[in-house]
């Protein structure tokens, strides 16, 4: 990790009318860090990862972004055609629900060639053994590089969305519920095979889950949100064995009793 942060948000609000999406949040991210945003459903963080990876304005707030050239951007200020570079090269998005991120209806080897394709890599064997190469990495077996990722499983979708968000080389990645609506079992491998990628790769991200497990799993600092408000914010391990905020000890300890 350097010492100048890779995303650095300040202030950033949400409002749909009255009603409060996300209030006042900042924090500054390093490269290769993970910060898991937790929280009930309706606290704010889909609306908050949304905003930071400007899928969404903010209604106030800024957020800026260190650049691959050390200069340092404000997100809501750069072009679409900019921004769009950006979601293409240096940031990956794996979403909860695989068919938003993959095209169900070309090959798996296509899903991760794509991406390399839209960098102006032409040179079709390549891709295709880069491709094949990132099929094992994420354990999916060669010989399914020309299958459409619908005749696939639910967990093999999801590690095709990762791969498929990888090959370019992220420096971040932002994370909706990666292994929501995964049975347990399948949860828990995936989970050790991101972690696995995201230190390899020295990749940053942000992981919004609303599963204790994942955080303690995945991420470096957690912040903890109610209402559209971060209730407390801190290193992962500290803030699960130690909850300051009665918030957080009480989403602690209903996670212990399940
Ligand atoms: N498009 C929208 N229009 C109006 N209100 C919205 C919209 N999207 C979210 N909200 C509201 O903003 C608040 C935060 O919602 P958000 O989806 O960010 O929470 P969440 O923590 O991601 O929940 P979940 O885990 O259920 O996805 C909620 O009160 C929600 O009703």
């Amino acid at each position: 990790m350097t010492d100048q942060p890779l995303l650095t948000a300040r202030s950033v609000s949400k409002f749909y009318g009255n009603r409060i999406g996300c209030n006042d949040v900042s924090f500054d991210l390093y490269p290769g860090e993970v910060l898991a945003i937790v929280g009930e459903s309706g606290s704010g963080k889909t609306t908050l990862l949304n905003c930071l990876s400007t899928r969404l304005l903010p209604t106030s707030g800024i957020v800026s972004y260190r650049m691959r050239d050390d200069t340092t951007r404000d997100l809501y200020r750069m072009s679409e055609a900019e921004r769009r570079f950006l979601m293409r090269t240096d940031w990956g998005f794996v979403h909860q629900n695989p068919a938003d991120g993959l095209r169900m209806t070309v090959s798996a080897g296509a899903n991760v060639g794509e991406r390399l394709m839209a960098l102006g890599d032409r040179n079709y064997g390549q891709i295709r053994e880069t491709a094949t190469d990132w099929l094992g990495r994420v354990e999916i077996a060669a010989d399914r590089v020309d299958d459409q990722p619908r005749a696939f499983s639910g967990g093999m979708r999801q590690r095709l969305q990762i791969a498929r968000n990888l090959v370019t080389g992220p420096r971040l990645v932002f994370m909706d519920e990666p292994t929501g609506g995964l049975d347990v079992s399948v949860q828990a491998r995936l989970l050790d095979l991101l972690r696995g990628l995201v230190q390899d790769m020295g990749l940053a991200a942000i992981v919004v889950t609303h599963d204790l497990a994942v955080a303690r799993l995945l991420s470096h600092r957690m912040m903890v949100m109610k209402d559209g408000h971060v209730v407390e914010s801190g290193l992962t391990d500290r803030l699960l064995d130690d909850p300051q905020a009665p918030y957080t000890q009480l989403l602690v300890s209903s996670i212990l009793q399940v």
